[in-house]
């Protein structure tokens, strides 16, 4: 088994339910550890979109980074996520951000996630639930100084894990 660490954000319909039902379906493949407090935030990449809720997750998989991508892409399609303009709105969004002991770069597959270090939406929710050194030869308080975390508010912890 593997330890990973993924962002799930939604900016369409019932964005809590979204959120929900995302962690319900990557659970069959990602003994999910570990959830952040949902945060509510400002968009990021394209700004003429509603607000984002945003968490972290961490789960554990025997699946391979590849095979794991796939699953997540799977669980996006099958929530009728749409494409639309880069960073654009959409019902679910599954990055995979690390994957333990896994460094790539492929056409498909970069880990860790390629813009984990600049995006406040990300690196607020992985603190929550991550060491401040998950992040190889980063430290997430020190990124966080960088970006600043205006625009990502903490609106309590997920309903669903009551
Ligand atoms: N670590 C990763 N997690 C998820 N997708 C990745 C990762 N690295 C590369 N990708 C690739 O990124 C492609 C685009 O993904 P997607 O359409 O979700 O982009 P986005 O969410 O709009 O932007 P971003 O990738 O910056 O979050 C996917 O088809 C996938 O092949
Ligand atoms: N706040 C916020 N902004 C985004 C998000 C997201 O999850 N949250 N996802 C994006 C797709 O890459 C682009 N912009």
């Amino acid at each position: 088994m593997s330890k990973v660490y993924l962002s799930l954000g939604t900016n369409m319909g019932d964005r809590l339910e979204n959120l929900r039902a995302a962690l319900e379906l990557l659970d069959e493949n990602l003994h999910i550890g570990k959830v952040s407090s949902v945060y509510e935030t400002e968009p990021w990449g394209f700004e003429d979109q509603d607000r984002f809720l945003n968490i972290a997750a961490s789960g554990d998989t025997d699946l391979s980074p590849e095979e794991l991508l796939s699953f997540t892409q799977g669980i996006e399609a099958s929530m009728k996520r749409v494409k639309t303009v880069r960073y654009g709105p959409r019902v679910i969004d599954v990055d995979i951000l690390l994957y333990e002991g896994v460094k790539m770069d492929t056409e498909r597959l970069t880990i860790p996630h390629p813009r984990i270090r600049e995006r406040a939406f990300v690196l607020v929710p992985l603190m929550e639930i991550a060491e401040d050194d998950v992040i190889p030869g980063e430290s997430i308080s020190a990124l966080l100084k960088e970006t600043g975390s205006e625009g990502v508010v903490c609106i309590g912890e997920a309903p669903w894990k009551g």
